[in-house]
């Protein structure tokens, strides 16, 4: 019998750019004079709507014929409109592409689709309002956001960023094109590794920030300067791998994704080492390995790296004993209300699920066969898959083509890895 030696051997997993450092290098690639080189970028919905828009901004995009690169040429200052913006399903454009569009001058209309509408915006226009920019928000119109646009002085800013990171970013990525300084004193922060991933991110094109341990930031005017970057695997997209090495007791390595990784999502790794699974964070590769069993009985706190709870509760009911995840009011805003949704599906597969404002518990069961509602979200859909794995009936999605958001190449990458012969 070779079934022992088999299973051992290692997998490679193959995971597409980072859909943060994509969309953020964009951001400032288009805010810099020059011409920069984005090295293996994602190449998924929220990319390319996040690209479009720019060029729509009238920034020139170029690819090279197996989008290996994206070269992106900024004009060193703010956009000029009229111009009308489509973010279809992205936080991240709805997020960091108006503070961008407030730099320039002329009118600028966002809009995006029903989920993205559904998603809280205000107090990003709150903000810009506050440093001088003519801005509505459209309540009930067919509009996300009109900004009359005649560039942004900066000033000082008290921000609440307690629903969500993403407006810091967007104001933050912004304010080397303000005629003064900005500084902004956060309150209530969420997801901090995102803004630490925004900061590193602004510095390597060139701009000066500064952060005092009292939760001020302070950046300077002085725009960008192109450089090029090569974009990491997206962390988010590697916990599902990590977690079906854990649920199915193999080894799965992810190159690129290490020690020196700007994405606190990589912290979904640690996590699982909660459950029994061994973790290897090398320089350049992270490398999980399980044993097809799950340590419950621990509860764990998700807020700063919330897109990846999903993905551990999909697969808590393999688990010994119940596990909470807890810190994670934020992850009802996002593309569904993530932790009723989650808590729904798992009821259908017959587990016990009990959910607070900001929490919820996954008690241990034997899935039974359930079509899972996505509600066209993409990580529900790549988290219930991993459950699918070990689940004896597996399971049906409603809606597989909603990974695209993030990784169009999901469901082959799965069946790759853990369907199909061990990889070499
Ligand atoms: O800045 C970013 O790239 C992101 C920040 C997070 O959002 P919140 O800050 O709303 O939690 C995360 O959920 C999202 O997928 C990407
Ligand atoms: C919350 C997410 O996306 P967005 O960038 O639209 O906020 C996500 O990818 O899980």
């Amino acid at each position: 019998m070779t079934t022992w030696p088999a299973l051992r051997t290692p997998l490679t997993a193959r995971i597409p750019g980072s859909k943060s450092i994509t969309n953020r290098a964009l951001l400032l690639a288009a805010a810099a004079q020059g011409t920069t080189g984005l090295w293996a970028p994602l190449v998924s919905d929220d990319t390319l709507a996040f690209r479009t828009a720019l060029t729509d901004l009238g920034i020139r995009a170029e690819t090279t014929p197996d989008d290996q690169c994206w070269e992106i040429t900024g004009a060193g200052r703010g956009p000029t409109g009229p111009t009308r913006i489509w973010c279809a399903d992205a936080g991240t454009a709805a997020r960091f592409l108006p503070p961008f569009a407030a730099t320039g001058d002329g009118e600028f209309v966002f809009d995006g689709s029903a989920q993205l509408r559904a998603r809280p915006l205000h107090p990003l226009a709150e903000a810009l309002a506050r440093l001088g920019a003519r801005v509505r928000t459209d309540d009930g119109g067919d509009t996300l956001l009109r900004i009359d646009a005649s560039g942004l002085d900066g000033g000082e800013l008290a921000l609440d960023s307690s629903l969500s990171s993403q407006y810091l970013s967007g104001l933050l990525m912004a304010a080397p094109l303000m005629r003064t300084p900005l500084a902004i004193d956060v309150h209530g922060l969420v997801s901090r590794p995102y803004i630490d991933m925004t900061l590193a991110l602004m510095r390597h094109f060139g701009a000066t920030v500064e952060e005092s341990a009292a939760g001020r930031i302070e950046v300077r005017p002085g725009g960008y300067t192109a450089t090029d970057l090569v974009i990491e695997p997206d962390a988010s997209t590697a916990s599902y791998v990590f977690a079906a090495a854990a649920v199915t007791g193999r080894s799965v390595t992810v190159p690129g994704l290490g020690s020196r990784s700007l994405q606190g999502d990589l912290r979904f790794a640690e996590v699982l080492r909660l459950t029994g699974a061994e973790v290897e964070v090398r320089e350049d590769a992270t490398t999980v390995t399980g044993t097809g069993r799950l340590r419950g009985g621990f509860d764990v706190d998700m807020g700063d790296i919330s897109d990846t709870f999903m993905t551990l509760a999909a697969i808590a009911p393999l688990a010994d004993a119940p596990i909470t995840v807890h810190g994670i009011a934020h992850a009802r805003l996002k593309e569904s209300d993530r932790i009723a949704a989650v808590a729904r599906n798992l009821r259908a597969l017959g587990i016990t699920a009990d959910e607070g404002p900001d929490r919820l518990t996954v008690h241990p069961g034997r899935p039974r066969p359930a079509r899972i509602a996505c509600h066209r979200d993409h990580r529900i859909a790549m988290a219930f898959s991993v459950l699918g794995l070990r689940a004896p009936g597996g399971i049906t999605l409603d809606d597989p083509d909603c990974v695209g958001k993030t990784f169009p190449g999901f469901h082959a990458e799965l069946h790759r890895l853990f369907d199909g012969p061990a990889a070499p």
